[in-house]
């Protein structure tokens, strides 16, 4: 039997935070729908941010009080201090994400807090996520690079690793948030990042896809044991604080690799290809997969 990886869909959330027009809240339950009945068992659907900051996810609540939950599916919302977790509680989310940063200038431009201040603000989130009987995840912003700071030092990147875990994130996504990275720079923070925690349990890879290398890291990443990887349908994305970052890299372009690799993600291609042209078209911009394009291709 194949071995499993579990894919994290974030479109409707990374994908759609950065996007200048406002999505409309149907198209955003339509894409988390269609996106659970694809098979991810995962599904980023919301944030519970400031809408000052991060206006295209002011409907957050809106979302998920839309959505068909499906039995099974974890559905995940951004959440950086007690009112955002109020918020996902209130929407019934399944998992809450914290999200800091291995580099304090991008913890500041993101968040508007040290490093040291966000674990502080996690901590109640923590505390009352795990009462609550909820998921924890924590994300890991510029784990490879930090487009104010350069190459992210690898014991930066341990130290909040050890910060979250000591929270009880249940997950850490080590993420490159610019798409700067390369194989063998993940294979060094992996490998650094796996003696502090479970790699083939616990750590997520989240990869942005700007210098074209997200599927390599992806192999590195697996080649060091990491069993979740995040992507996005269509290749949709950007952060609003990281200029010039492309989106995350492409679902369609991951599971046709993985499909090669003999490793079994229970998402079904061929529906994500539809939803990838399908969400293009309504945010009136094409797809980034390159798989996605040429499946579609072959289809039509
Ligand atoms: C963290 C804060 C709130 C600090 O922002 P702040 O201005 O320091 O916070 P504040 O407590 O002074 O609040 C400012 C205003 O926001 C409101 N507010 C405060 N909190 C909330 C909330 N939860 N929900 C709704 N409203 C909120 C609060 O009520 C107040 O409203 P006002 O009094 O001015 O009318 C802000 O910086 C923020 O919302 N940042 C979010 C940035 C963001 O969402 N970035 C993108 C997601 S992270 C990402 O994409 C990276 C990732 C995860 O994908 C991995 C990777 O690739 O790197």
């Amino acid at each position: 039997m194949a071995e499993h990886i579990k894919i994290v869909e974030v479109g409707p959330r990374d994908g759609l935070q950065n996007e200048k027009q406002f999505v409309d809240t149907a198209v955003k339950i339509e894409l988390v729908d269609r996106l659970a009945a694809a098979g991810f068992q995962n599904v980023e659907a919301a944030s519970f941010v400031s809408p000052k900051w991060v206006p295209q996810m002011a409907d957050g609540a809106a979302v998920m009080a839309g959505i068909d939950r499906r039995p099974g599916t974890i559905y995940s919302v951004l959440a950086p201090n007690l009112r955002g977790f109020e918020g996902a509680l209130a929407a019934r989310a399944d998992e809450v994400v914290i999200f800091g940063a291995a580099s304090e200038a991008f913890s500041q431009r993101n968040i508007n807090c040290s490093i040291a201040e966000s674990i502080a603000r996690f901590e109640p989130v923590a505390a009352a996520a795990k009462e609550a009987g909820m998921r924890l995840r924590g994300s890991i912003s510029c784990a490879l690079g930090c487009p104010y700071q350069g190459e992210t030092p690898v014991a930066a990147v341990v130290d909040v690793a050890e910060r979250l875990l000591r929270l009880g994130c249940d997950e850490i996504d080590v993420a490159d948030t610019i798409g700067v990275g390369t194989a063998a720079q993940v294979g060094r923070v992996l490998r650094a990042v796996g003696q502090v925690a479970d790699l083939g349990t616990r750590v997520s890879g989240h990869f942005h896809d700007t210098y074209g290398q997200a599927l390599a890291n992806i192999l590195a990443a697996l080649d060091c044991g990491v069993r979740i990887f995040h992507s996005s349908v269509a290749g949709l994305g950007g952060c609003p604080y990281a200029k010039g970052a492309t989106g995350n890299v492409a679902t369609e372009d991951v599971l046709y690799l993985l499909r090669g690799q003999g490793l079994h993600t229970g998402v079904d291609l061929d529906a994500v290809v539809d939803i990838g042209q399908w969400i293009s078209e309504r945010i009136g911009r094409p797809t980034s997969s390159r798989a996605g394009r040429a499946l579609a291709l072959k289809k039509a």
